[in-house]
């Protein structure tokens, strides 16, 4: 619920045991009556509805019953299964006759299932522990054969590593899904987090494969927002699901906070120029690129009095907030703050990046310009959240810039955990080659920034729409969120 919570989803809950728990391990278990579980997943699903439901530790066959014939008449719901068999402190949590139930009746009905090892290698009945990515993928693609639409294999247990990997098999193709490795002993109720942010993300709508990679960015970051906590006296203390509070330095409703790699998917940087070539405002652009699908949006306006781009700035605030989007000012931190812009842009030779942080606070969103790995670290170490990084191809829009090309931006990808949106020359007809240009099991650009093929369009909206189809295509498919076997 908490993980619910965290990521803006309304969450209930319904117990199916009563636990003795602590850092140390289970010391407890009581089973609730499975006709009192039917009751409880009744009274919530009969009232409030849902659109995902998450399962987690089911302690008995007949309450495996009881929620698999209640989720029947609700086939619509989405069901995530969390088959909690075995504490991250390694004691076992159900007894064998459950593990039928589990396998036969509620594993065909999941959309996704996310084992840890242990867990996998139990509903398998394979002797030998799996310890590596090759043996991960074997029982993802098994365990694809009782019945789930997909199937996720955590691989957090796998021994040593400095990459967190899961393997993620939908049917089709075998997702390795990476994320660097947190040094912390505040392990407990990992799973649940992941397999409950998977749930939140869908309930959401976003497909599958997004779904996964963004609960596990927010797992990450609550690992690693968690790894100083001193808590309790056994191996595994907690997360901290409430990561970004004012006293880690953000707000929790913090634009900062909120950033997420996937809003660079669809960057639009408004030209005033274009738009009145077009016959239309900044502000009329803006909102049809809003409606197209843009995921964040950038003013940027190079030859305008402060008065009136504070003035244009105020009412594109006002259209981004409305419908939850991001926008960031191009160069200008003092409009920025004026107006309360989700963050800023700026380039190598605007306002340096730790003068601008300064001024802006821990809770805004600042990108930076980048055209060399170099620079990227620089900006790392100065505070950057993003990297716009490019030219990728000649353009006709930013006077005398450097192209860098598709290799240049790799480079940069890859030199930085940052995420990194492209820009430069980039339309409908190249977007998907930029966004899959990296190859298997390294990073790629988040999404792709653009000016005039979305500006310098007759059809802002339409331009913006057919960016996102194409975007979101490519973005599900990339090689550096899956190996395609
Ligand atoms: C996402 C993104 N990347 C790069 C730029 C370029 O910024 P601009 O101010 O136009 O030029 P420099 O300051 O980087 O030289 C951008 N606007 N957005
Ligand atoms: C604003 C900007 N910055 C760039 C950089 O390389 O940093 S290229 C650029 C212009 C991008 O316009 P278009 O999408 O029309 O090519
Ligand atoms: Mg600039």
């Amino acid at each position: 619920m908490k993980t619910a919570g965290a990521l803006g989803v309304y969450s209930m809950s319904v117990v199916t045991a009563l636990t003795a728990q602590n850092t140390a391990g289970v010391q407890g278990i009581h089973p609730v009556p499975a006709d009192f579980v039917r009751a409880q997943v009744e009274a919530v699903l009969s009232d409030i509805g849902c659109d995902c439901v998450k399962t987690g530790m089911l302690p008995s066959a007949d309450i495996i019953r009881a929620v698999v014939e209640c989720l029947a008449k609700r086939p619509a719901v989405r069901l995530v299964v969390d088959p909690v068999m075995v504490a991250t402190s390694g004691d076992v949590l159900v007894g064998g006759d459950t593990l039928g139930a589990l396998r036969e009746l509620l594993l065909p009905r999941a959309d996704v299932i996310t084992p840890n090892l242990p867990e996998a290698k139990a509903l398998l009945g394979w002797e030998e522990d799996i310890t590596d990515l090759e043996g991960m993928k074997r029982a993802a693609t098994a365990l694809f054969e009782l019945g789930p639409k997909a199937v996720l294999v955590k691989g957090g247990h796998v021994a040593g590593g400095r990459l967190a990997v899961d393997v993620l098999f939908d049917g089709e193709r075998l997702h390795e899904l990476e994320a660097g490795w947190v040094d912390t002993r505040n392990t407990h109720g990992t799973g649940c987090t992941l397999a409950s942010g998977i749930a939140a993300e869908l309930a959401k709508g976003r497909p599958l494969v997004a779904a996964v990679s963004a609960a596990k960015g927010y797992l990450t970051e609550a690992l690693k927002s968690s790894a100083w906590l001193q808590l309790g006296q056994g191996k595994h203390g907690p997360l901290n699901h409430f990561y970004g509070t004012t006293s880690w330095g953000t707000s929790r409703e913090s634009p900062r906070a909120r950033f997420r790699p996937s809003d660079l998917a669809v960057y639009a940087v408004s030209d005033s120029r274009m738009n009145a070539r077009w016959g239309r405002s900044n502000v009329e652009a803006m909102r049809a690129a809003i409606e197209g699908g843009a995921t964040i949006l950038q003013l940027r306006e190079k030859d305008i009095g402060t008065g009136d781009f504070v003035k244009e700035a105020q009412e594109v605030v006002a259209l981004a907030r409305e419908a939850g989007v991001p926008l960031v000012i191009n160069d200008r931190i003092d409009v920025a703050l004026a107006v309360g812009a989700d963050g800023v842009h700026i380039g190598q030779s605007d306002m340096p990046l730790r003068l601008a942080r300064a001024l802006l606070g821990p809770d805004r969103i600042i990108g930076i310009s980048t055209k060399t790995p170099e620079q990227a670290r620089k900006a790392l170490e100065d505070g950057a959240d993003y990297l716009g990084s490019g030219g990728v191809f000649p353009t006709n829009t930013k006077e005398n810039n450097v192209t860098i090309g598709i290799k240049g931006l790799l480079e940069v990808c890859e030199s930085t955990p940052l995420p990194v949106v492209a820009i430069g020359g980039i339309k409908t007809t190249n977007a998907a080659e930029v966004l899959s240009a990296a190859k298997a099991n390294t990073k790629g650009p988040d999404g792709v920034a653009i000016v005039s093929g979305v500006f310098d369009q007759p059809d802002v909206a339409k331009a913006t729409k057919d960016l996102e189809t194409i975007v979101n295509s490519a973005l599900s498919k990339r090689q550096d969120l899956l190996t395609v076997t």
